[in-house]
């Protein structure tokens, strides 16, 4: 199969983006707390390293986001019905996420705190 244009592969992932907003929840509160980060970033005035650091956990938590929906998604084509391998699956998929979550605010306090308090 030909390779679709660069333009079409980034069209795609685009469209994937747009539905993650749309229809997820959790994104859309990480994508706020994207945006309150960014706002941060430049009131405080923080450095180019730790500015560097609270984007890269911050999209991190997007990304992750994003393959733990997959997951849940492929599980539910596989098997619609209760089943507690799919329940596995899906609890350590969210524990990714959640892990990834907790390791943002521990570098959210650590960075802003000195600039806060
Ligand atoms: N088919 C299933 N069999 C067993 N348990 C399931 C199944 N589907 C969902 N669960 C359980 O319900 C939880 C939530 O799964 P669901 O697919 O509803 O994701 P969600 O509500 O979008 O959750 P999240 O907030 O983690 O994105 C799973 O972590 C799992 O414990």
């Amino acid at each position: 199969m030909r390779k679709p244009p660069i333009h079409r592969s980034f069209g795609n992932a685009i469209k994937g983006l747009i539905l993650m907003l749309k229809s997820e929840r959790n994104f859309q509160i990480e994508v706020l707390a994207l945006l309150v980060n960014l706002f941060l970033i430049v009131y405080l005035k923080v450095t180019e390293f730790e500015a560097t650091i609270i984007l890269v956990v911050s999209f991190s938590v997007l990304s992750l986001e994003i393959l733990n929906t997959c997951v849940e998604k492929i599980c539910d084509i596989i098997q619609p019905d209760y089943d507690e391998r799919i329940k596995i699956i899906k609890d350590m998929a969210a524990g990714s996420v959640f892990l990834m979550a907790i390791g943002s605010v521990v570098v959210g306090v650590l960075i802003y705190a000195k600039y806060l308090l």
